[in-house]
């Protein structure tokens, strides 16, 4: 793991680790959280099943349910991360697959910096799916969105129907858009699905912009400065 994704961990135990008088001393001391210097949001799309919502909740949560229900209509969750020095509020929304409810998600495309758009390696349907949701992408996200593709489900590699070279030959069609394979259950690249893509938003905002502009507001992308020292190449493969 890269280790600039440096993902602060909750601290571990509280008081009951502490004697009073230290308990005390500390809580005396306690400084306030520093705030985060911006939010991002990013959505999750894909069929019904894929394992949206259990990305989401294995990067957030470190939980994976093995019979979860359907998302309807939108869920969300944050999580503060930091990435070049930056402490970053992410606002995952996890829409639902299923048709029906793609006019409420829909409205969630616009505010996202970052979309996963994820199929199922053992669903060839889920595959099949994906022009569909790139035209719900091109028709009501913004065109400076960081796309990331992901097939997930990769501890059913025996169940495996879709083939990791269509999933990169889909994803290199597309300007721009990364691949990477991983499983929710597993926990295998989920930190690096997220953190990956944040890294790539960051990546892409001006080096020293005024703080006003990322006091606690969803900030827009500004295009890429000519120089930017000491960051990876943009087009890095994630996974
Ligand atoms: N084996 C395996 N199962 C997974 C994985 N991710 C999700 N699942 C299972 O797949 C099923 C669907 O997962 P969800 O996370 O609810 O899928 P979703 O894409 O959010 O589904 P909708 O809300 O209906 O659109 C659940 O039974 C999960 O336990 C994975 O990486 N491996």
């Amino acid at each position: 793991m890269d280790p600039r994704y440096d993902i602060p961990r909750r601290a571990t135990g509280g008081s009951s680790n502490s004697s009073p008088a230290l308990g005390a001393q500390s809580r005396r001391r306690k400084m306030p959280p520093r705030p985060a210097d911006f939010k991002l949001q990013i959505i999750i799309i894909g069929s019904r099943g894929v394992g949206k919502t259990s990305l989401m909740e294995r990067f957030t949560d470190d939980t994976f349910c093995e019979a979860c229900k359907s998302t309807v209509g939108v869920d969300f969750k944050i999580k503060t991360v930091e990435l070049r020095e930056k402490k970053i509020r992410l606002q995952i929304w996890d829409t639902a697959g299923q048709e029906r409810f793609n006019s409420i998600t829909s409205a969630y495309y616009r505010g996202a910096k970052g979309i996963v758009l994820v199929y199922d390696i053992t669903k060839q349907e889920t595959f099949e799916d994906l022009p569909k949701w790139m035209k719900m992408v091109d028709k009501y996200a913004s065109e400076e969105a960081e796309l990331l593709l992901v097939g997930n489900k990769l501890d059913c590699e025996a169940d495996r129907i879709i083939s990791r070279q269509q999933g990169e030959r889909f994803a290199s069609r597309i300007s721009g858009m990364r691949f990477c394979e991983s499983s929710a259950k597993d926990n295998f690249n989920v930190d690096e699905i997220f953190l990956k893509l944040v890294d790539d938003i960051v990546s892409k905002m001006p080096l020293e912009a005024p703080s006003r502009e990322f006091s606690n507001s969803v900030l827009s992308l500004q295009p890429e400065p000519e120089v930017l020292p000491e960051l990876p190449p943009p087009r890095m493969r994630c996974c």
